[in-house]
């Protein structure tokens, strides 16, 4: 999904982690610091989170692993401003997060709008990030061929697959122009086939644009595939239990069957794999 205008922001020619670190004197595209995090109050009260400190350079694809309850919703929710840290902070290029202002979202579910085309879907999320309405069109097609959708723009969202909604869901949330991309499982509802595709497909726009992105999943496959770096999240309250480097060839051409068949993919992911069973115990 090559796209003519695919950015690479000053902190990502520095490099994510696995490719050198970002100097320590860059503030971080996100900052989580000392939080915690309690849903309800009283008898009533769950703390889902912490205490947890995280810094996500800019350009880095972090994958956050961790058991069911481990929090890893509750942290992507904080760091799209749909939740307060209940003791902490959370900043966003050195902001307080507000939804929908600093970070494209994809859930587990496109949530499109049923009534409305494929295009005009992504062209709403156009008309909020202040586009020209004479611009849309155009911005449209490049989003739709960024996401390997050219020529469905007519199209319904109800005659399309779920793996192509969630190919919209993924080119709308793009068309903020954010720099910062948040997925909450978005590929767990799809079929094995089709999720590998999209797995594909993000890779490659993730290291052509370098847009800084935190991926929540429960397969440590798809953890060692896409991410730069893998955060496993300890049993409920999440805090961290390992953070490692991806350190796997990223230029967006790479051959995945070669990518999986390589020893070093195959070591990450025990290890990995090996630090969410522990969690879970
Ligand atoms: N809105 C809410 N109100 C009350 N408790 C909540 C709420 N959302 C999450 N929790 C609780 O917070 C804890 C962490 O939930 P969260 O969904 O963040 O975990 P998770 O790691 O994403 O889980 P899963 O992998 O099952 O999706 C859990 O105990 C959950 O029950």
């Amino acid at each position: 999904m090559p796209s003519p205008d695919d950015r690479r922001t000053g902190a990502r020619e520095a490099g994510p982690a696995g490719a050198g670190a970002a100097p320590s004197d860059v503030t971080p595209a996100v900052a989580v610091r000392e939080v915690t995090h309690r849903y309800g109050r009283g008898a009533d009260a769950v703390t889902a989170l912490g205490p947890l400190s995280l810094d996500i350079p800019a350009g880095e694809f972090l994958v956050l692993v961790g058991p069911s309850g481990s929090g890893k919703s509750t942290l992507l929710r904080l760091i799209a401003g749909f939740e307060h840290a209940s003791s902490g902070e959370v900043t966003v290029h050195g902001r307080t997060p507000e939804p929908g202002r600093q970070a494209g979202v994809v859930f587990q579910q496109p949530r499109l709008f049923p009534w409305r085309t494929v295009g005009e879907n992504i062209a709403l999320a156009l008309r909020y990030a202040g586009v020209p309405r004479a611009e849309r069109p155009a911005r449209v097609e490049e989003l739709l061929e960024r996401v390997g959708l050219a020529g469905t723009a007519r199209r319904r969202t109800w005659q399309i697959s779920g793996g192509q909604q969630q190919r919209v869901a993924i080119a709308r949330a793009l068309a903020g122009g954010k720099d910062l991309l948040l997925l909450d499982e978005p590929f767990a509802a799809l079929d094995a086939l089709t999720r590998e595709r999209l797995q594909e497909d993000l890779r490659t726009v993730s290291s052509r644009t370098g847009i800084t992105s935190v991926f929540v999943t429960h397969s440590v496959d798809e953890a060692v595939f896409l991410g730069t770096r893998a955060v496993v999240l300890s049993a409920g309250p999440g805090t961290v239990a390992l953070d490692v480097p991806i350190p796997l060839p990223r230029t967006g051409s790479e051959d995945p069957d070669g990518l999986r068949g390589l020893p070093e993919y195959a070591a990450l992911r025990a290890e990995i794999g090996a630090a969410v069973r522990d969690a879970a115990r």
